[in-house]
């Protein structure tokens, strides 16, 4: 049966409090059977260094999303995506029954004209963007919210968000939630050791690929 999945994508460097309120704030706003967490291999707009290893980055999500609607999962690694266009394209043909809507924090939207091909994005799924601390000037001032502006749906119609003709964003806000992954990395720059086998990246592989193992890990 095909179901209402918010995708939340991040690098998860650690996972955090902040990620899993979020998510469980999109499943009641917007109605949601699950929230799926896509663990990138690698933002493109992210630097290598000071990236946790994938399997450090995934065992985190997965302890934080525990006894939640919530899968974290290796999405992209499996599917070979590090673009968001082109892993919601795989998503909406491998899943033709699921409806999918975007998650993102204000700071992504304040960045987000810098994605590849963003307004197809747009045009592809809904985008419910989460109040963060510190950002949300900024992404309403940014140029992707010139664009999107008049998209923008009343947060009190959420749930109806399979319904909307895109592009389609709707603003929730919820109590802020200050936590990021900054912050953690900055009062525990060795977080990924707790996790067997993490070993941190100082500097860029020569060819940056999934680890071989992504192939077996669950969506
Ligand atoms: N506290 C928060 N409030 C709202 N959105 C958040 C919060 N923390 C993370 N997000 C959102 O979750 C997604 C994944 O975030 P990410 O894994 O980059 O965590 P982060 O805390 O933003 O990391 P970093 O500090 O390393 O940039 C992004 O869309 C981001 O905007
Ligand atoms: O597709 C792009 O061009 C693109 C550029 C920057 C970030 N993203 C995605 O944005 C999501 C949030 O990333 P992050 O590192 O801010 O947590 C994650 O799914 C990234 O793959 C995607």
């Amino acid at each position: 049966m095909g179901k209402r999945i918010g995708l939340l994508g991040g690098s998860f460097n650690p996972a955090h409090r902040g990620h899993r309120k979020l998510s469980l704030h999109a499943l009641r706003a917007l109605g949601l059977d699950e929230v799926w967490w896509l663990v990138s291999p690698g933002n493109p707009l992210k630097p290598v260094k000071g990236m946790a290893p994938f399997p450090a980055r995934l065992a985190s999500a997965r302890r934080i999303a525990r006894h939640a609607p919530i899968r974290a999962t290796a999405i992209e690694a499996r599917l070979k995506t590090r673009y968001t266009a082109d892993t919601l394209d795989k998503l909406v043909r491998l899943h033709p029954k699921h409806r999918f809507i975007w998650l993102m924090g204000a700071d992504n939207l304040a960045q987000f004209h810098q994605w590849r091909d963003w307004r197809g994005i747009a045009r592809q799924v809904p985008i419910a963007v989460i109040a963060r601390p510190g950002y949300d000037a900024r992404a309403h001032a940014s140029p992707a919210m010139s664009w999107l502006r008049r998209a923008v749906r009343p947060a009190g119609q959420a749930k109806k968000w399979t319904r909307w003709r895109l592009p389609a964003v709707v603003l929730l806000r919820f109590r802020p939630d200050p936590t990021s992954a900054t912050r953690i990395r900055a009062a525990d720059p060795a977080w990924h050791r707790q996790f067997p086998g993490a070993r941190a990246i100082l500097s860029p592989p020569p060819v940056p690929s999934p680890p071989s193992h992504a192939q077996s890990l669950q969506p």
